[in-house]
């Protein structure tokens, strides 16, 4: 039986989009379309991208226009099984010639191994992909990130490591005792690095996930995967935060330590492999330590947020997930902020700290104790809330230059868990025109710096203003830990169940600007400034979007007006990302 295919027609120079129709149009890359049945729950169809050496026998049923409509409109749920691609890209519109440089956005963008689609929107594998920007034109790219748990995958045809949702079936008891025994080294969690993304201040690029194994460099030029990044220090934790704070000397990050439960913070010096232990806080709330997937700081300290969704170590050894995961929700155990003196240039080292350690009576380590205790700034309760990005945090100080506040912007979901079951595949595929977005809003906590217990938390703008959705947001990186003004979120045109629509928010005016287009997906806006730019907002955003015509293409967006100024076109859909990072061209 014939099937509906795409076929490249040579590298003609008209680039367009590849339908699904079937239709053959005029298209830029020798490429094969295909669509395999692969048996779902909401017929799903994974989109295979194959280099394309020799027609393949085609024996798949013709999809109906209704089942191509709906494929094309799930592009950004759909895996592209690719190995890798590089090509000219179309641009409609004009794109900035002051934009030179590259822009990297890391995601999961492949959800199945074999005819096993995954669960989770995190559960899928780490997929890469590349905008050049040079004088006008634009290239891209996308290449998998060949981690451990994907090449075993591939190898073995089946899942292999713990990944957010999914979990390898253990073939009996004995393999299930050594997964449990392994769970407790870390060694079957996955080192699928499919989260976060930077450029280290030694211009080595990252791409990382909360495990600690999970780092790995990458050619930011050839997208291809380098090697592991080993960690050359002896802090030997699991557990990682998912987006660190670079800067122009280090880069500092927050490992969760899930065995005395706390927070160890530790910066690397930009050149060096090396963590040195800033600082280390205890959780306030009990017995397990929270979820940490960012965090903010300022020009002089890092907060440390201990959120009341915290790991469990029972969730952690399930086979079967919960809704929450390896996650469970204790409000009981209430929300903190820490705040840690960064501590000018007294970087604690570990083996200095355990040298010390050996050598203080238990009276002396009392008094240590409470010294390291002043490397904490304050402690304060926070109301209860759900955050996974932070966005900035800044100092707020008197007429007299002193501290009195902290102010913490973050995309904070109402204190509500359901949107990690919202992200879950079968509802991202499904319920497109349904209103399942839970409520968010751009969190602001007032953390107060005069002893008092408590901190607030607000709405920064009226959350109507942004359809009370908002997730995967930045501001310009130059305001990182000074005063904002301005937000790039994705907000929610409703009725919708992901968050479709790019937003300004101008937090002092408490305005707001948005691009939508009905069907499309957005992934994360990322503003980059103009080379002198003055104004905080003078630049660009860029945003990969996956749109309902199944069509991938980068948006750029004026920083200031927010108007479209041109789109680069890839000649197929695009998954959808979580996070991107700007490396300009030196
Ligand atoms: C959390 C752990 C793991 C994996 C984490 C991964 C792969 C990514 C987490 C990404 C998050 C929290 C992204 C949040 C995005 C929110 C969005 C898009 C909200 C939209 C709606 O408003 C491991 C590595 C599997 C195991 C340790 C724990
Ligand atoms: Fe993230």
């Amino acid at each position: 039986m014939a099937t509906k295919i795409l076929s490249a027609a040579g590298s003609t120079m008209l680039g367009s989009k590849l339908t699904l129709s079937g239709e053959s149009r005029n298209v830029r890359d020798e490429y094969l379309f295909k669509k395999s049945v692969i048996p779902t729950n909401r017929l799903m169809r994974e989109l295979i991208v194959t280099n394309v050496t020799t027609r393949p026998p085609l024996s798949m049923p013709v999809l109906t226009e209704s089942d191509a409509e709906q494929e094309r409109k799930l592009v950004a749920w759909t895996s592209v099984r690719q190995e890798k691609w590089e090509g000219q890209l179309v641009v409609e519109g004009e794109i900035p010639l002051w934009l030179n440089g590259t822009y990297l956005r890391n995601g999961p963008g492949r959800w199945h191994i074999g005819d096993h689609t995954f669960r989770h929107l995190f559960d899928g594998y780490a997929t890469l992909i590349k905008l050049e920007f040079d004088n006008g034109r634009s290239k891209g790219a996308h290449r998998q990130i060949e981690s451990e748990a994907y090449k075993a995958a591939m190898k073995n045809n089946k899942l292999c490591y713990r990944e957010f949702s999914e979990d390898p079936k253990p073939e009996n008891f004995l393999s299930f005792v050594g997964e449990l025994a392994s769970l407790f080294s870390g060694a079957s969690l996955t080192d699928n690095a499919n989260a976060g993304v930077m450029q280290l201040a030694d211009g080595r690029v990252l791409c990382i996930t909360e495990t600690t194994k999970g780092s790995y460099e990458i050619d930011p030029t050839t997208l291809e995967t380098i090697g592991k990044f080993e960690y050359t220090d002896n802090l030997g934790t699991i557990l990682q935060a998912a987006h660190g704070n670079v800067t122009k000397t280090d880069y500092l990050t927050i490992l969760p330590d899930m065995i005395t439960p706390g927070y160890q913070v530790v910066r690397m010096e930009a050149g060096t492999n090396e963590r040195k232990l800033l600082g280390r806080v205890n959780c306030r709330g009990g017995p397990q330590v929270g979820w940490v997937h960012s965090f903010p700081v300022t020009e002089n300290y890092v907060i440390v947020p201990e959120m009341p969704l915290r790991y469990s170590t029972q969730n952690l050894l399930n086979v079967e997930p919960t809704p929450l995961y390896k996650f469970a929700w204790l409000p009981e155990s209430k929300g903190y902020m820490h705040v840690m003196c960064k501590a000018s240039g007294n970087i604690v080292s570990n083996k200095e700290l355990n040298m010390q350690v050996t050598l203080i009576s238990i009276t002396i380590m009392i008094l240590f104790l409470m010294t390291l205790q002043q490397l904490k700034v304050a402690s304060v309760e926070v109301p209860l809330f759900v955050t996974f990005h932070y966005l900035n945090a800044y100092e707020e100080t008197d007429e007299d230059g002193r501290l009195t506040n902290i102010i913490v912007d973050c995309c904070e979901h109402e204190a509500d868990t359901t949107i990690l079951d919202v992200l879950r595949l079968q509802n991202l595929r499904s319920n497109g025109d349904i209103n399942m977005l839970p409520f968010a809003r751009i969190g602001r906590f007032t953390l107060p710096m005069d002893g008092s217990p408590m901190g607030t938390l607000e709405a920064a703008v009226d959350p109507t203003q942004h359809g009370r959705g908002m997730d995967t947001a930045t501001i310009n990186n130059e305001y990182i830990g000074k005063k904002h003004r301005y937000v790039y979120g994705c907000g929610a045109h409703r009725p919708t169940n992901f968050p479709n629509m790019l937003t300004k928010v101008d937090v002092v005016n408490m305005t707001t600007k948005t691009w939508h287009d009905e069907g499309a997906i957005p992934s994360e806006p990322f503003f980059v400034p103009r080379p002198g730019a003055i104004e905080e907002d003078d630049g660009v955003v860029i945003s990969m979007i996956s749109d309902r015509d199944g069509e991938g293409y980068a948006l750029l967006l004026d920083g200031t007006t927010f108007e479209e100024i041109s789109r680069a076109k890839f000649p197929y859909g695009l998954p959808y990302g979580l996070h991107g990072c700007w490396i300009p061209k030196n």
